[in-house]
């Protein structure tokens, strides 16, 4: 999988928070996209995911084979975890896991159990959600995301909420779990990208 940006922009009202970006994003790369806070890192990766259309430029999803695959259907292909994207509140967590392995299977078809130890917690497989602390949810959110079997992962502040042994726990799977994939970051916390190959200023894209 490879995403080309077209000299994409994006505006708000009448300010532009993103202009001119022109990149590749190669299978098995991984990217930080950083930046001062409100420089357009959200909004860059929103962007990507086609969940915020561009106000100009082209983003093109293409696939091994070459093929371009349609907007549409971007979303098949990729996985998000970020604190502007809520869990489902009603739902316990093995109904959660159930639910999201119809649209996205996990890896190697790992059990739900299996994924309920992967984040660290297995007793709270019948818990509702609405109960979980933040913490806990964004180790929902993270284990989706290492775990989905798609090519393309967007993970926007991984480190929000997570306790040091959350930090650590992220550090430990981050790389291992997204080792063939596209991982795109969105980060201003160095500690949480340091493993990242290609670190791409977003205040380039003005
Ligand atoms: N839906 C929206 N409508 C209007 N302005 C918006 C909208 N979404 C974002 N913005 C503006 O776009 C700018 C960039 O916001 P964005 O959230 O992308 O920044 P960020 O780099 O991710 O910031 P942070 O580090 O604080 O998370 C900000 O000025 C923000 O107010």
């Amino acid at each position: 999988m490879q995403i080309r940006v077209e000299n994409i922009g994006k505006k708000f009202i009448r300010e532009w928070i993103v202009r001119n970006a022109n990149f590749e994003l190669e299978a098995g790369q991984k990217y930080t996209f950083v930046g001062p806070n409100g420089s357009g890192k959200s909004t860059l990766l929103q962007l990507l995911t086609g969940m915020v259309p561009v106000t100009e430029g082209k983003i093109r999803y293409v696939n091994t084979d070459g093929r371009e695959i349609e907007e549409d259907n971007w979303y098949k292909q990729l996985v998000i975890a970020a604190p502007y994207l809520e869990l489902i509140e009603e739902f316990t967590l093995r109904e959660l896991l159930d639910f999201h392995k119809k649209f996205k299977p996990f890896k190697n078809g790992i059990s739900s159990r299996d994924f309920e130890d992967f984040i660290q917690l297995p007793h709270a497989s019948d818990k509702v959600i609405r109960h979980f602390s933040s913490g806990m949810k964004q180790r929902v959110k993270l284990g989706l995301a290492f775990m989905s079997d798609v090519p393309v992962i967007f993970l926007d502040e991984p480190t929000t909420n997570l306790d040091v042994q959350g930090i650590k726990w992220y550090l430990e799977h981050v790389t291992e779990h997204t080792r063939d994939q596209l991982l795109l970051l969105g980060s201003n916390v160095e500690q949480e990208y340091e493993f990242c190959e290609n670190i791409i200023s977003v205040s380039a894209f003005k």
